[in-house]
């Protein structure tokens, strides 16, 4: 490039490149690597809007839980206490999308009248602590007191310029010198030095509750605070949280505390003092799994703004809603099934998503949930699909508990594992049937006893894959030819 261009003129050394460009372009126009995607019709006008992230302006077939909400809050904007309220349903109801919903209409309304109402979002299955929970909390509203006080201090700042220039300025307000206003903005900018933030970790949890609860208190308002997924933060951290918030209110002289906890666990509160249950479910609100119509009409709903006009043919939507109404009504599903149909259509090429890019979609999303599950199982659940996958691959059929036991322990010596009982292993054994890995149906053997019949019911290919890429299996290969030993001495 230096010889092409000694002078070191950008312009020069630019154009020259342009040319190479425009060379290659017409050389081999429509066969470079993104030329073939791109030629297809685009099937999608926003993708986006498919995504879990989108907030819809609209929820479908929820007007009801969201008018109940919203007459329970309301007492908010009457500075009262709202009652407390928990939120029951399946995943995919659409209970965080309503609860977001009509939290921000709620803040919404509160500006317009002014009337200082705060609602406080948390998600608990990543905040799952106490102290976490307590500290993000208390630093939100430290960052809202300070933005209170700038405001504050430039009011009394401009009226203590006023009241220099005219004392009447003071007429109609709590102060009757300037001195008072000067020792009030001395008071703000002190209290806003004392006001410190909550390490993440390492503080006593008494002493981030009494920084939350005074930073709460510091101005006179109604806080909600939405714990999503509060059955993982009772399950991991117990219920001194809920306890601690539900009691605050007899304790706070200038705000009001109120819960929404939203929770897909519809027995979390048995695991509750009696007292925070009580006080946390004062309103229940229950969502229901949609039905395949409902499902149909949230679908159609946001394929108008996600697709190109006739980019679905007509079978999509009900068949998509139809997949989705089998899974217990999961909206979610519903939209990740329409998102992947229009994707493999897009991969395709094809002119509009058809029948069988759902189909496919459905094959895929199915897949991609075993791979996750199976990836994330612990290593001893690992090594017991690993022993019923060789079973299966060496064509043995109704496995039992005895046989996938017996491989277990040579995988386990294998690889130096410790070698759990074979009780144990028939838990483990039933937790992978309840997470559709495998499939073990109790059989009777007349006055044999009964026994397990063990298959597989996941492509054993894809399983094996996902098996092998564990660091600690990825050895295990060599254990095949002593597993059909053992069949071929039977
Ligand atoms: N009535 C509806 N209209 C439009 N979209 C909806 C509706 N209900 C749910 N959705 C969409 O479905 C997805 C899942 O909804 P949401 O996250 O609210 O479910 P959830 O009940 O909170 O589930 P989880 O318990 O798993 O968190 C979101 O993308 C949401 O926008």
């Amino acid at each position: 490039m230096a010889d092409d261009n000694p002078t070191g003129d950008r312009r020069t050394a630019d154009r020259s490149f342009e040319v190479e460009i425009d060379d290659v372009l017409e050389e081999d126009e429509g066969d470079g690597l993104f030329d073939d995607l791109l030629s297809g019709e685009p099937i999608f006008e926003n993708k986006e809007v498919l995504r879990p992230s989108y907030t819809p302006h609209e929820l479908p077939h929820r007007n009801e839980q969201i008018n109940n909400m919203a007459t329970i809050l309301v007492a908010a904007l009457r500075g009262e206490t709202p009652s407390n309220i928990l939120i029951y349903g399946k995943t995919g109801t659409g209970k965080t999308a309503s609860a977001k919903y009509v939290s921000q209409e709620l803040e919404n309304t509160s500006r317009k009248y002014d009337v200082p109402c705060e609602v406080e979002y948390i998600n608990c299955e990543v905040t799952d602590t106490q102290y976490r929970v307590l500290a993000q909390l208390a630093n939100t509203f430290i960052d809202q007191n300070r933005e209170f006080i700038r405001e504050r201090v430039e009011e009394l700042e401009g009226l203590r310029e006023r009241a220099l220039d005219d004392t009447d300025a003071l007429d109609d307000t709590d102060f009757s010198s300037v001195r008072e206003v000067e020792n009030a903005i001395e008071q703000r900018e002190e209290d806003r030095a004392e006001m410190e933030e909550v390490p993440m970790t390492g503080w006593p949890t008494d002493r981030v509750y009494s920084v939350f609860f005074e930073a709460v208190d510091y101005v006179e308002r109604v806080a909600v605070i939405m714990l999503d997924e509060i059955d993982k933060l009772v399950e991991k951290s117990g219920d001194d949280t809920l306890y601690n918030l539900s009691r605050m209110n007899s304790e706070l002289t200038n705000s009001r505390v109120s819960i929404i906890g939203i929770s897909n666990d519809l027995k979390f509160t048995d695991f509750l003092d009696p007292r925070v249950k009580s006080s946390l479910g004062e309103e229940e609100i229950v969502f229901p799994p949609y039905d395949a119509n409902q499902l149909r009409d949230i679908l159609q709903h946001r394929s108008e703004t996600a697709f190109k006009a006739d980019a679905l043919s007509d079978d999509v939507i009900p068949l998509c809603a139809a997949f989705a109404a089998q899974e217990h009504g999961d909206a979610r599903r519903a939209l990740d099934l329409l998102r992947t149909a229009g994707e493999l259509a897009e991969r395709d090429q094809a002119d509009e998503v058809n029948e069988e890019h759902v189909r496919r979609a459905q094959d895929k999303i199915e897949l991609d949930r075993v791979v996750e599950v199976v990836r994330t199982l612990p290593t001893q659940s690992k090594l017991v699909l690993y022993a019923i996958m060789m079973l299966e691959d060496n064509g043995v059929h109704n496995i039992n508990t005895g046989e996938v036991y017996n491989i277990y322990k040579r995988l386990c010596d294998e690889i130096d594992a410790d070698v759990l009982t074979q009780r144990r292993v028939t838990d483990l054994i039933s937790e992978l049937d309840m997470l559709g890995i495998v499939n073990a149906v109790v059989v009777s053997k007349g006055r044999y006893g009964r026994t397990k019949e063990i298959s597989l019911s996941v492509p054993i290919d894809e399983t094996e894959a996902v098996l092998q890429a564990d660091s600690r299996l990825g050895d295990i290969e060599n254990v095949a030819p002593f597993v059909q030993a053992r069949f071929d001495s039977e």
